[in-house]
């Protein structure tokens, strides 16, 4: 095996056109810089510059990848080898001129490389980036020295802080390439090499300059700390990049490699560099499925989509037909009336042209939707994805009709965000072709899908949700069936903590800035406000918790076994449905309006509501808001984990950074219960539990147990324990 990697990375030397020496980086899939193909680009470069026979070299990446960067799983471990900032340095000082030919991509250390040539050729459809601070990293290799120097203070200090990838024509624009070319890169790249064999090189070497400024730097540099501040939700790549950048402004280029060392050093060591890398692999772990019968991503083939519908066209079904169309799928939209259909055309046409200017999307694109009340078109679709209100007889009954109308193979979805998949597959003839899709709004906007088998859905239909997923550019993460699936089971203890740290004595205020202080872009109040507050009441009438009348043997804040908040039904039933109404958790200006502010009635009605039930209020500190609303949810996510809902702690981490906005520096749930320690998140549950018996949601998992009796092994080897778990379940 290392034999056989150690073949296939390297840094391979040919001669093109007699005097140019062609320097091609393998080391598959993206040619990462590895310490392997570093040692051998160490020894290839040597070699091309003391041939007295090469007078320019050009540098390429195998398999039209230029390069991907480092290897990130190398941060892990010990640095050996040489280093990337040395070998860029002999490239800058190497007296043969030396072009990089980009095509694929040129991310990180490769890109860092490119700067490192004299020259950059790319191919148009050629990507380059810093993402480096999106694995809470800097650029490390003279990056954030060299960007400055060669564009604009305004540019290089965007992409370096944001990490954002841009094409090359934008490349060439900002000045960081020389040339684009639809062609061949590889080739212009060494004709080009050809044409300036014996040009001065003094001026083509990066370190070499100074970094141009606009005017007033120092209040241009504040002005860009106060908006990263701002905008960074708390990670702390992004102001350590803004440090390397401003050490390009201050510093000769040597010191600011030495700052650019330090920051790389400090991130390098902290938790938020270990939770983004971990959430990038997490991320990619996703696409390699499996379910608990043995049926994986390897083994199961996706069945081709030429044509789709989708049924009912309300904001879900709008956001799902726009989602279907720029993936390139031709969709039949159906409704049930005239006036819907109607409706969800305007909008849907209007998504799309807006999708049209946006993404510069050719003509066809608009004509890919077909509007309809006939349900007979469905005999042409491969897939049909069922958008209609969160109801469960409703959605029976269109899988009865579905199941007689359409093709004996085709796939039939529901997007759903919490019924049961078997059950509405009971009513169909193919049971094996239901799955759940469980889009998050809007639909053609959010990353995230959760693809929800059912006891009886086939790992075809799973692999064709998967696989769309992908065309779609979402993540797609496969789950099991139960009430809530994943993400919104465990959402809903996070929320019931929060109504109830209202009923003990706190203000939604004070819980959305602590958990907004966490990282997430609005508390969960505002959330609510934003949503509407009517929603989870829906949900909760549906499952009959409503009304004190309804419960056999529950009482006003006590009902299906626990403790019960009614706040938010009482809200609702005052018609205080959050924003779109004027008044919720929050006082808004007027309904629709946007700003939070102080809702004065809230605060009077909670103290009344305290009193009339006896509650004692307590004062709620920071650290219990923070402890009540994150570990009861993480506490879930290990039920899951034992019931194998998910396959494994990346699958729920994926689905709470991509759904549920949760910091990616805090890597998801299950890595920062992991970064807190198992045995804190277990004595603060058991001391929650013990305060509150009431409330058995609090009552720590019997996996979460097992893995602190187990000294609370790393994250990436639960899933033997889990195995072994359920094994004597
Ligand atoms: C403690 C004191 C130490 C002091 C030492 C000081 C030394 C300083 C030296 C530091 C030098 C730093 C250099 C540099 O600044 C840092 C970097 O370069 S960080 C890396 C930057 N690059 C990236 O972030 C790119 C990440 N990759 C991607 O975005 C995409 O993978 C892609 C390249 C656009 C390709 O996308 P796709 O085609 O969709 O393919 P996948 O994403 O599915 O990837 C395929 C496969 O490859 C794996 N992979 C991709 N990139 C990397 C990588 N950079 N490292 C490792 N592995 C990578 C990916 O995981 C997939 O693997 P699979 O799932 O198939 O197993």
């Amino acid at each position: 095996m290392t034999q056989t990697l150690a073949a296939a990375t390297m840094a391979a030397y040919r001669r093109a056109a007699g005097c140019i020496a062609v320097i091609t980086l393998t080391n598959p899939p993206v040619n990462t810089l590895s310490y392997l193909l570093r040692e051998s680009f160490y020894e290839t470069f040597r070699r091309a510059n003391a041939d007295a026979e090469v007078k320019a070299i050009v540098i390429c990446g195998a398999d039209g990848k230029f390069c991907g960067g480092a290897d990130i799983k190398e941060f892990a471990g010990k640095f050996s080898g040489p280093s990337l900032v040395a070998l860029i340095d002999d490239v800058e000082q190497s007296k043969k001129p030396v072009v990089a030919a980009i095509e694929g991509m040129a991310l990180g250390g490769g890109l860092e490389l490119a700067l490192g040539c004299h020259y950059r050729i790319a191919h148009t459809k050629a990507q380059v980036g810093f993402p480096e601070v999106t694995l809470g990293l800097l650029p490390a290799a003279g990056g954030s020295q060299r960007l400055p120097r060669l564009i604009t203070l305004t540019s290089a200090l965007e992409l370096i802080t944001t990490g954002r990838r841009i094409s090359a024509p934008e490349a060439l624009k900002l000045g960081i390439v020389d040339k684009v070319t639809d062609k061949n890169a590889l080739d212009m790249a060494i004709d080009f090499a050809r044409d300036i064999i014996g040009k001065p090189l003094e001026s083509r070497r990066l370190s070499l300059r100074t970094t141009p400024c606009p005017p007033d730097v120092e209040s241009f540099l504040d002005e860009a700390l106060a908006s990263i501040r701002k905008h960074s939700r708390g990670a702390i790549a992004p102001l350590a990049c803004l440090q390397a950048v401003r050490a390009s402004v201050y510093s000769t280029f040597d010191e600011g490699l030495k700052k650019e060392q330090e920051l790389f050093k400090m991130l390098l060591t902290s938790g938020q560099a270990r939770a983004l890398q971990y959430s990038f692999f997490a991320q990619r772990a996703t696409k390699k499925w499996s379910m608990p019968s043995g049926a994986t991503w390897k083994n199961t083939s996706a069945r081709p989509l030429r044509k789709a519908a989708v049924i009912g066209l309300g904001t879900m079904g709008r956001g799902i037909t726009v989602a279907l169309i720029k993936a390139g799928i031709p969709v039949i939209a159906v409704e049930m009336g005239l006036k819907q259909l109607e409706a969800g055309k305007t909008v849907i046409m209007s998504m799309l042209e807006k999708e049209f200017k946006k993404k510069q999307l050719t003509k066809a694109y608009r004509e890919m939707a077909a509007f309809t009340l006939d349900l007979a078109k469905l005999q042409e679709v491969d897939l049909v994805v069922e958008a209609v209100f969160e109801n469960m007889s409703l959605k029976k009954q269109i899988f009865q009709q579905l199941s007689s109308l359409c093709s004996a193979d085709a796939i039939l979805c529901t997007n759903t965000s919490t019924l049961d998949i078997d059950e509405i597959a009971s009513v169909t003839t193919t049971p094996h072709l239901v799955v759940g899709m469980h889009f998050f709004a809007p639909a053609h906007v959010m990353k995230l899908l959760e693809v929800i088998y059912g006891p009886r859905t086939s790992p075809t239909a799973v692999a064709t949700a998967m696989q769309l997923a992908q065309q779609m550019e979402k993540v797609g993460v496969v789950v099991g069936n139960c009430n809530g699936f994943v993400g919104n089971r465990m959402f809903k203890l996070y929320a019931e903590q929060a109504y109830f740290l209202l009923e003990e004595g706190a203000i939604p205020e004070q819980v959305d800035q602590v958990l907004e202080d966490f990282g997430f872009p609005m508390g969960i109040f505002k959330v609510s406000d934003l949503s509407g507050l009517d929603i989870e009441w829906k949900i909760r009438q549906e499952q009959g918790l409503t009304g004190p009348k309804q419960i056999p043997g529950g009482s006003f804040r006590h009902r299906a076994g626990g403790r019960y908040s009614p706040l938010l039904d009482i809200l609702c039933e005052r018609g205080y449905l959050g924003q779109k109404t004027g008044q919720g958790w929050y006082l808004y200006e007027k309904p629709g309006g946007r700003v939070p502010t102080f809702n004065l009635w809230l605060h009077k009605f909670l103290e009344e509501y305290r009193e009339l039930h006896g509650i004692q209020k307590h004062y709620v500190g920071q650290d219990e808001i923070l402890e009540r609303c994150l570990y009861p949810l993480i506490n879930m996510g290990f039920h899951i984990l034992e019931e194998r809902i998910a396959a494994s702690p990346e699958d729920i981490d994926i689905i709470y950074v991509f759904g549920y906005s949760w910091p990616r520096h805090w890597g998801g749930p299950m890595f920062y219960a992991s970064m807190v320690g198992l045995p804190r998140v277990l004595d603060k549950l058991n001391y929650y539990h013990e305060i509150h018996p009431d409330i058995p949601t609090l009552e720590p998992s019997s996996l979460l147990k097992k893995l602190v009796a187990n000294g609370s092994p790393p994250i990436g080897t639960w899933g033997a324990f889990i195995k072994e778990h359920n094994s004597k379940l």
